[in-house]
C-alpha cells in the first residue's frame, strides 16, 4: 500500500532533515508511529499524503508514485484514497461540524453530497458521541469534540488509507477507547491501511506493528 525508498526531506530554509532508506506498509496493515517530539512523524504523514514532496527518493501509494505527481494529481489522490486526521484538526471554521464531516465529498471528483452521504455522516457522528453538536461551528466545540469531527471527516468516505496524527490526543480515557475502536473497526471493515502517530504507548498492543522514529536518521542544525 505504501512504499518509501531512499527518502530524504528538508523544509525549505529549515535545518531539519529526515532520511528513511526504506519503509513499506502492506494493504490492511495497522501500524503505529512513535518517537520523540520533533523527529518528523507529522512530516512523514505529510509526505505520504503528498502535502509535502521529498527532496529525493520516492513515495508510492498503491501503484502511484506520489512524489512524481504535480499538485493537482496529488490533491486528487488524497481526495480519492486518503483520510487524514490532522494533529491540529484543520477544521474549516466557516462550516458547521456536519459540513466539515461532509467536506471530502465536496472535493472528490464526481461525487455529490446526497441523502445517503448525509445519513452516513450523521451515523458516523453519532457513533462518535457528537449528537446535538452537528450544527455548531468548530469554535463552539470542545477540543475533544473537534477531534472527533476531524476523525469523522477522515473516515466518511471509507478511504483506502487512514493517516492519523495523534487522533486520540485530546480525549478522555473512555472516549479514547471508543474512538480507537471505531477507527480500527472502520478501517478493518473496508480493508483500509492505518498509519497512526501516537505518544500513548498503552495503545501500541492494538497495532500490527510499531515504527519507532528513533530508528531513522534525522539531523538538525545543518549536520548531515
Ligand atoms: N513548515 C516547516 N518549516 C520548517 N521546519 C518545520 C516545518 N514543520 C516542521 N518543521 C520542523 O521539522 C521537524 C519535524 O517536525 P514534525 O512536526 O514532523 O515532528 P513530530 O515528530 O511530528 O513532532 P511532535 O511529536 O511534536 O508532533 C521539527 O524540528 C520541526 O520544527
Amino acid at each position: 500500500m505504501i512504499r518509501i525508498e531512499n527518502l530524504s526531506f528538508s523544509y525549505p530554509g529549515g535545518d531539519f532533515r529526515l532520511e528513511i532508506p526504506r519503509l513499506t506498509l502492506e494493504p490492511g496493515e495497522k501500524v503505529a508511529v512513535v518517537g520523540p517530539s520533533g523527529t518528523g512523524k507529522t512530516t512523514l504523514l505529510n509526505l505520504i499524503a503528498g502535502i509535502s514532496v521529498p527532496t529525493s527518493g520516492s513515495v508510492r501509494v498503491d501503484d502511484q508514485t506520489v512524489s512524481d505527481m504535480n499538485d493537482a494529481a496529488r490533491r486528487a489522490l488524497r481526495a480519492a484514497k486518503i483520510g487524514f486526521v490532522f494533529q491540529d484538526f484543520a477544521l474549516l471554521e466557516y462550516l458547521s461540524a456536519r459540513e466539515n464531516i461532509l467536506f471530502p465529498y465536496r472535493i472528490a471528483a464526481g461525487i455529490r453530497i446526497d441523502a445517503r452521504a448525509r445519513t452516513r455522516a450523521e451515523q458516523l457522528a453519532l457513533s462518535c458521541g457528537l449528537e446535538g453538536k452537528l450544527d455548531r461551528r468548530p469554535g463552539a466545540l470542545s477540543q475533544g469534540e473537534q477531534q472527533r469531527v476531524a476523525l469523522c471527516r477522515a473516515l466518511v468516505m471509507n478511504p483506502r488509507l487512514v493517516l492519523a496524527d495523534e487522533a486520540t490526543g485530546n480525549l478522555d480515557p473512555a472516549n479514547k477507547t471508543a474512538i480507537l475502536d471505531l477507527m480500527f473497526a472502520r478501517s478493518s471493515d473496508h480493508g483500509a491501511t492505518l498509519l497512526a502517530v501516537t505518544h500513548d504507548h498503552a495503545l501500541l498492543p492494538r497495532f500490527d506493528r510499531v515504527i519507532d522514529f528513533s530508528d531513522f536518521r534525522q539531523s538538525q542544525g545543518g549536520a548531515a
